[in-house]
């Protein structure tokens, strides 16, 4: 072909029958709150769901005949209308979602449910009238940037649960070196025994069984993330990943495979010697980007790998 012949005319007709491929349909966040008020001492749940159908809906994509297609609408306010019972955690409003629509709809085999839990604690008080324990009956503080996250999917009776937390802030000021790497003539980076250790947490982990207390499962995997990374001395970002996966491992046999992703935070240390002043590891530029960013999938030897239940879970290696 010659630069002056149009590019369009050397098209053939494409051959072949155009077949749709993997599909689902829903509302995307879903945002909402609900207030257990049943005591004077209120509960507050805040969460961000999805929710999402797979059946036999080929004509609504290829004739746009709607006659099985669960409107997005409706799925939108079935979240609601379940979370009047109460919401309890993530995984088992996300699995009581599946069932709702799998078990009302016959052509409905599967779906997908995504919750993102948000924080709220309670408000200190030294109201004598609201307070049991010095803290607020209905005045809430959001906790933190961490949200606690859930995917769940079904395909008929197969279900696969993979739950996790992202933007969780950590920070160590000593107990982390740096050292042994290869060098060239584009390394510029000093060799240190002595710096801040910062990253931001996100992990996904998935369950081999839903017959579990989600809440307890999470609050002790987040307190084995937070005890494994300030316990180790880390020589490598790489290193103290590995050892937070294993210890989640080695504390729960009902847990498969965990993955993590760690943006290394770099604190650089200022030169503050044109001031006339030593830095002896205090003051730093706690720099945004670029930032190192080290991801890895553990699991126990031999365990079978599940594509599926990370099919859509996006943002790990
Ligand atoms: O813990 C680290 N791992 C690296 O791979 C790396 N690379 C780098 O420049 N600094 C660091 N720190």
């Amino acid at each position: 072909m010659t630069q002056s012949e149009p590019v369009t005319s050397t098209h053939e007709p494409s051959p072949g029958v155009v077949v749709l491929g993997e599909n689902q349909w829903g509302k995307a966040e879903v945002r909402l709150v609900r207030i257990d008020r049943s005591q004077p001492r209120h509960r507050i749940t805040d969460v961000n769901v999805t929710s999402q159908l797979r059946g036999e809906v080929e004509k609504a994509h290829t004739e746009g005949d709607n006659s099985l297609v669960v409107a997005t609408d409706s799925q939108k306010n079935t979240v609601f209308a379940l979370a009047k019972d109460g919401v309890g955690s993530p995984e088992g409003f996300a699995l009581r979602l599946g069932e709702h629509f799998l078990s009302t709809y016959p052509w409905i085999h599967g779906g997908r449910w995504e919750v993102e839990q948000y924080t709220w604690e309670r408000i200190p008080t030294s109201l004598a009238t609201h307070a049991t324990d010095g803290t607020h009956d209905h005045a809430f503080v959001r906790g933190g940037t961490e949200t606690r996250t859930t995917v769940v999917q079904r395909d008929r009776d197969e279900v696969f649960v993979v739950s996790g937390l992202t933007d969780l802030a950590v920070l160590k000021s000593t107990g982390s070196e740096f050292h042994g790497f290869p060098r060239d003539r584009f390394t510029t980076l000093p060799e240190t025994t002595d710096r801040i250790l910062a990253t931001s947490v996100t992990s996904r982990w998935r369950y081999t069984t839903t017959a579990l207390d989600f809440d307890a499962v999470f609050a002790d995997v987040r307190r084995v993330l937070l005890e494994s990374f300030a316990d180790l001395h880390s020589l490598a970002l790489q290193q103290t990943l590995f050892h937070m996966g294993e210890r989640v491992l080695q504390a729960h046999p009902e847990i498969a495979e965990v993955k993590l992703s760690m943006p290394n935070l770099h604190h650089f240390l200022v030169d503050l010697a044109p001031f006339g002043l030593e830095n002896p590891n205090e003051v730093f530029y706690a720099a945004d980007r670029p930032y190192g960013l080290i991801e890895a999938t553990l699991t126990r030897q031999g365990t079978t790998p599940e594509p599926r239940a990370w099919a859509t879970v996006a943002g790990f290696c």
